[in-house]
């Protein structure tokens, strides 16, 4: 993944989106697309419908109506080639309590192929060395949601889809989940972030503001 020279690429548009949930309408003709080296944060208020938009995104909710191109292709026609290039995590770590922090990180990656090697080492780089065998109902909130961005580190996903990643982050975690976005970024990858951390100084950053209650 090298970032094009001159021109970007667009990997995913939306046009035209529609979305209601319980006679509500939380969103319509909305439209943006990303492409690489861009990061767009969603924001807007508690059930402005960011975690909606985002797992319609990643094509894990079909409940809409509009159009979603991944590589200009519809992406009902392209899911499974979708599904290996974008990494969605939602706002819950979704680590496995009863599993340990190294077999986690295993079942979170199996689609990578990533090596034992590229394990360690990221559970190394998200301070986590020394407790890759400790069962995760053992670990705190905060170093569960590192269990679960050390996936970040084995991925070769393009796009990141990210549900409120900061959540339970230490002062350190926070600085380095904002280096990884900036170096994704930077190396040719794209992001869509829900979060209500500022995330000024990363290049390519765009704000899309949802509306909240009707
Ligand atoms: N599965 C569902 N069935 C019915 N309504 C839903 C469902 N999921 C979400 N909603 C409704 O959709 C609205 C948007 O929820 P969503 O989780 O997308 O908001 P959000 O902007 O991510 O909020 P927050 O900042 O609190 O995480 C909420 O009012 C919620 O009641």
């Amino acid at each position: 993944m090298t970032p094009q020279q001159g021109a970007q690429q667009t990997l995913l548009s939306a046009s035209e989106l529609y979305c209601e949930r319980d006679d509500r309408v939380l969103f319509e003709g909305l439209s943006l697309s990303i492409s690489d080296g861009e990061l767009i944060q969603l924001a807007g208020p508690n059930g402005a419908g960011k975690t909606t938009l985002l797992r319609l995104l990643a094509g894990l909710n079909r409940d809409f109506n509009g159009q979603l191109l991944w590589h200009n292709a519809p992406m009902t026609t392209v899911y499974s080639e979708y599904a290996h290039h974008r990494l969605y995590m939602g706002h819950l770590s979704a680590v496995k309590k009863s599993l340990t922090a190294l077999e986690n990180l295993r079942w979170l990656t199996a689609q990578d192929k990533a090596s034992e090697e590229e394990l360690w080492d990221a559970l190394e780089q998200v301070a986590l060395a020394g407790y890759e065998h400790t069962p995760c109902l053992q670990l705190s909130a905060g170093q569960q949601r590192r269990v679960a961005l050390a996936r970040l580190k084995v991925s070769k996903a393009p796009l990141w889809i990210l549900d409120e990643p900061f959540t339970a982050l230490d002062k350190d975690g926070v600085s380095w989940l904002e280096r990884e976005l900036q170096s994704h970024v930077s190396n040719g990858g794209a992001v869509i972030i829900t979060s209500h951390h500022a995330l000024e100084g990363i290049p390519g950053l765009r704000r899309i503001e949802l509306g909240g209650v009707a």
